[in-house]
């Protein structure tokens, strides 16, 4: 097999990772195309996209992460579920897995995380699947050729599909096993072909390590206004709330879809790439992302196709509806070079109400911003975890509760003051029902969302009259030109405005249970938001 650029004095058996097949160190995209279509991992799509369905292991959980509680972050970290692993599980999952690893090919793909130098770190891709490899080297930052001679890791992430965690011998919740451990610098993944879990694993390593630094790493698209960073806006959200679709806006400039830091520099990718939901995508609706799918080298995953002319069913949902399509960020037209940004002018909290209760957009005090920020309303969308087949209510704290180890108000405080340093808007928006709750109403329609965002980032939103939501207490608009009046009133879209103030109360009440647990760590101004 054909090997790309490695630094001669680190390869993986400087790692004490020994005994393998075939290695491939950074292979570009058409080798490694060429070694997934070998190994019959996909198909070649239109353009040359590699299409591709995963095996039955798709599904993950929150559940299957782990951070190992060593001593030197036990007292740092807070996950969901508590899934902490013991030092001692992780080293025995290790040993296992390099006895799994034996005689069996891999791909290396040596890569950064952070379009700041100042704060990018380097991780070294070791994947099972070339496709994996191919998906990983759009989605991170590919060095310049030259680096790749001296680079050496910081973090080495391990992702083998094939290999079974044991539940009772690796101390992990099922078989597929997703663990970080900081003292190691090693990220093992098992038991699942998710893409996804390449990237996220190193989000949420940064997620970790950054606010030590003074930088909120943030889950959130980002873009500015053409030809001007100073004019920024981040879109946080949960999987499937839009920020993909919403930053992949042809009037401006895309920084990125999923995952910035903001430094005292201002806002900077994690990534090089992107990762679209694929299903019901429409060209008219969203033409940029839709190019993509027939674009050399675009990663397909869990589209239905047409086995002859590989024409793709973007309806066909019976894979999983979480299909998605991966690219490099320079298949936007109107991406940044840099993927760097000003400090965000606007921050914008995307949710999905399921419940058809929250307005489609809402201006926020800086202390409701953190409320709303800590409690993370949303739903998870159908697809995106195992089990979910329809959206699901939830709160998802800092809107990635899977992706922060640390205790929330970490993450809050720091938002907190660059909000307040440097001045932002904030806005919530709600992209999810309208006209009754998720079976009854229907999804807000994306002109009607990409039109109020375009008046909030144009500043002509602020011109408009604002009466004051009787549930939330934070600010909606009355009117908004080329915005239907009634959207802006989801009572009034309702059938029956009563059966909306019985959800509006329950739901009410809900964020209410939920902020109690934040109620120790927090000033009194977001205590006084909370209360309406
Ligand atoms: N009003 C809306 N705003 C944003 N996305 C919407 C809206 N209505 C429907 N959608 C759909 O919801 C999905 C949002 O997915 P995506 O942008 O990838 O989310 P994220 O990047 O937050 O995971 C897309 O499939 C999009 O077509
Ligand atoms: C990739 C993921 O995130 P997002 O949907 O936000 O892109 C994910 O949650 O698996």
């Amino acid at each position: 097999m054909t090997t790309g650029r490695v630094n001669p004095d680190f390869r993986l058996e400087d790692q004490g990772i020994t005994g393998l097949g075939n290695v491939s160190y950074n292979l570009i995209e058409p080798a490694l195309i060429e070694a997934a279509l070998k190994n019959g991992e996909g198909h070649l799509g239109r353009g040359g996209a590699f299409l591709v369905t995963t095996g039955k292991f798709t599904g993950r959980s929150p559940k299957d992460k782990h951070v190992v509680k060593t001593d030197s972050v036990a007292d740092t970290i807070w996950w969901e579920n508590n899934a902490a692993m013991s030092p001692e599980h992780f080293d025995v999952l290790y040993d296992d897995l390099l006895a799994h690893m034996k005689g069996r090919d891999f791909h290396v793909q040596d890569l950064t995380g952070g379009a700041d130098p100042a704060h990018a770190i380097n991780v070294r891709m070791v994947t099972e699947l070339a496709w994996h490899g191919l998906f990983i080297r759009h989605l991170l930052r590919r060095p310049e050729p030259d680096a790749l001679d001296s680079f050496t890791a910081d973090f080495t992430v391990i992702n083998c599909p094939s290999f079974r965690a044991d539940p009772a011998k690796h101390g992990c919740n099922s078989e597929t096993v997703i663990a970080l451990n900081f003292d190691r610098k090693l990220i093992l993944i098992g038991g699942t072909e998710y893409a996804g879990e390449n990237k996220k694993s190193v989000f949420t390593l940064l997620n970790y390590l950054l606010p030590e630094k003074g930088i909120m790493p943030m889950h959130c698209s980002a873009n500015h206004a053409d030809g001007n960073p100073v004019d920024t806006a981040v879109f946080f959200g949960l999987s499937g709330t839009g920020k993909t679709t919403l930053s992949a806006d042809p009037s401006r400039t895309l920084i990125g879809d999923d995952e910035h830091g903001w430094s005292d520099r201002g806002t900077f990718n994690f990534e090089g790439g992107c990762y679209a939901k694929t299903i019901h995508l429409n060209p008219e609706a969203e033409p940029e992302i839709y190019a993509t799918t027939s674009k050399f080298g675009t990663v397909i995953e869990n589209m239905v196709f047409d086995p002859q002319t590989f024409e793709l069913d973007f309806d066909d949902d019976s894979l999983t509806a979480n299909m998605r399509c991966a690219y490099p960020l320079s298949y936007i037209s109107n991406a940044s070079e840099t993927a760097l940004g000003g400090h965000p002018k606007n921050v914008i909290m995307l949710t999905c109400d399921a419940f058809g209760v929250l307005p489609p957009i809402a201006r926020l005090t800086p202390a409701q911003a953190m409320y709303h920020f800590l409690s993370g309303f949303t739903s998870k969308v159908a697809g995106t975890e195992r089990g979910v087949t329809e959206p699901e209510p939830t709160f998802s704290t800092c809107f990635g509760a899977p992706f922060m180890p640390r205790r929330p108000e970490v993450y809050g405080n720091l938002l907190r003051d660059k909000i307040a340093k440097h001045g932002a808007t904030c806005w919530l928006v709600n992209t999810g029902w309208t006209g009754g709750a998720y079976g009854t109403g229907s999804r807000m329609p994306i002109r009607a969302t990409r039109g109020l965002l375009t008046a909030a980032l144009d500043g002509s939103l602020g011109e408009v009259e604002f009466r004051k939501d009787d549930n939330f207490g934070f600010d909606v608009p009355v009117a908004v030109p080329g915005v239907a009046e009634v959207l802006l009133d989801p009572r009034r879209t309702w059938d029956d405005p009563e059966s909306y103030d019985r959800q509006a109360a329950k739901l009410v009440q809900m964020f209410a249970d939920n902020f109690e647990q934040y109620v120790p760590y927090i000033d009194d101004d977001v205590k006084a938001a909370a209360l309406g």
